[in-house]
């Protein structure tokens, strides 16, 4: 058995990959969902990757103004002013990824101004709202940013692995989250997160590991609306 870490060797590998590894079970929960593996291996019902991505323009229209909260409390709080431009980006891709939901909807005949938010993802649009209130630290927001943004990246990325069967309608869509660009973007993220856990007091540390937890508890439910228990 391995001994318990000291709190200096956790800060050395990084607080992130440290609670990866503690929380690995929910991580891969979230990452390896059945409606990946379904994406995955080809048996994907087309229908319920239609609830996804009517489903997800509506969360993504919520992470918007998310990632702007973020970017406050970057100005007003960060150590580093290069966190601001890593922020920003972010916030540019938005933008495209929105104009993409529109695009993709249209190709597939998916509504999105009929489209009801379900529970699940009321829930996790509440959950993000909660997190944009002023007196959420910038460590905490940053690192249920990282998460959020983690998530699809690891998720969508299986998808594209040598052997996976994919069907070639939804490459374009796993991509999108899966390539390379976004996976260094999450890095930067994780980077940023792993810092200021690094030198945040251990109370705003514990805040951080259960939001980490709420993040990715939140995602398998937002999966499990395409797929699954819903
Ligand atoms: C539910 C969900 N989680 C994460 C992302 C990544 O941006 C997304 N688009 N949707």
């Amino acid at each position: 058995m391995e001994g318990k870490k000291t709190r200096e060797e956790v800060e050395k590998s990084g607080m992130i990959d440290t609670w990866m590894r503690k929380h690995r079970l929910i991580y891969s929960g979230a990452t390896k969902h059945p409606f990946i593996l379904s994406i995955r291996d080809g048996t994907v019902d087309l229908e319920a990757f239609k609830t996804w991505l009517g489903q997800d323009y509506i969360f993504v229209r919520a992470f918007a103004p998310f990632v702007a909260s973020v970017l406050i409390k970057a100005w007003k709080e960060s150590d580093d002013s290069s966190d601001m431009e890593v922020i920003l980006s972010g916030m540019a891709s938005l933008n495209d990824e929105i104009a993409w939901f529109k695009s993709e909807a249209a190709k597939w005949g998916v509504q999105l101004s009929e489209v009801v938010p379900q529970k699940a993802n009321q829930d996790y649009c509440r959950f993000l709202e909660s997190l944009m209130s002023p007196d959420v630290e910038y460590t905490v927001a940053m690192t249920a940013f990282w998460a959020i943004e983690a998530v699809y990246q690891a998720s969508f990325a299986l998808c594209l692995e040598d052997g996976s069967k994919t069907p070639a309608e939804l490459t374009e869509t796993c991509r999108r989250w899966g390539n390379d660009g976004f996976g260094q973007y999450c890095n930067s993220l994780q980077k940023i997160a792993n810092r200021r856990l690094g030198k945040t007091p251990d109370d705003v540390l514990s805040k951080a590991e259960v939001t980490l937890l709420r993040v990715l508890e939140h995602e398998v439910e937002f999966w499990n609306m395409s797929h699954g228990s819903a």
